[in-house]
């Protein structure tokens, strides 16, 4: 996705959580300004052979099916903690997708064993891009953005860890797309969290339709997917 297509549900999303776009872009210039290289994300092996499994961080993950449909896929694409209970049931990401805040030890540990890290900047994560970013492999670094892309700083579209990993392989023109670990409705979760993976919700919804797909981790949830905050024709 470019960021034209993208802009106008960035802006809703601005609007919707009360982010400026300033705090943003002073994330996005902190990662590069930080960076000495960066990851190319067509190194990944993603095309139109692969199927992905996209790997949220939700209960479900451990279930013994999402399991095994992970160990399936091509290429696994994990958010944030997902990979960590992935690694510790012997399945390895093929890249890790972050926002720095929840496990840094794991995103440096993996750049250095040449695992590329999507390390987000955003105007609410400036402390965790100073803290980690300088103790990485950055040439396992692939910064991304929500606003503008800049130098090496990539903006494929998505707003939480997990939906960016879904719009990164869409990118990359991924043949499949499966879902693990993904429980929109987690009772666990606070109002925050609730409300992002609101989003997250919509995006992927936006994101099937672009592709003229069902992902099947919609299904029985469409028609409860308030797609006026989406500002372009989505239904
Ligand atoms: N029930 C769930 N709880 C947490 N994450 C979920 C859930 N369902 C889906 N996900 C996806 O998994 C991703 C990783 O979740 P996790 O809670 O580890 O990360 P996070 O760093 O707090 O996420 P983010 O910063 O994107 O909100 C989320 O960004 C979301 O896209
Ligand atoms: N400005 C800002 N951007 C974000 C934030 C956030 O808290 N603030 N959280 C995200 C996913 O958790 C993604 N993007």
């Amino acid at each position: 996705m470019e960021f034209d297509e993208w802009e106008p549900v960035y802006a809703a999303i601005l609007e919707d959580f009360g982010y400026g776009r300033a705090g943003d872009e002073r994330g996005r210039d902190l990662l590069a300004s930080l960076l000495e290289t960066s990851f190319d994300p067509t190194e990944l092996p993603i095309g139109p052979d692969a199927t992905v499994a996209i790997a949220g961080a939700g209960p479900s993950l451990t279930d013994d099916r999402s399991l095994e449909r992970a160990r399936q896929a091509d290429v696994v694409l994990a958010a944030s903690t997902a990979v960590d209970t992935l690694a510790s049931r012997g399945i390895d990401a093929d890249c890790m997708v972050t926002d720095l805040d929840k496990n840094p030890g794991t995103v440096e540990r993996l750049t250095h064993q040449g695992v590329p890290v999507a390390v987000h900047g955003h105007g609410d994560n400036r402390e965790a891009i100073r803290d980690v970013v300088p103790a990485c492999d950055h040439a396992y670094v692939l910064p991304t953005t929500q606003a503008a892309p800049t130098g090496p700083v990539r903006n494929f579209g998505g707003f939480t860890d997990g939906d960016r990993a879904t719009f990164l392989a869409d990118h990359l023109g991924a043949a499949d797309l499966i879902f693990v670990g993904w429980d929109f409705d987690d009772p666990a979760v606070d109002d925050a969290k609730s409300h992002k993976l609101e989003w997250a919700e919509r995006l992927l919804y936006w994101l099937e339709g672009r592709r003229g797909e069902r992902f099947d981790v919609l299904d029985g949830r469409r028609d409860g997917i308030e797609t006026d905050l989406l500002p372009i024709d989505s239904r």
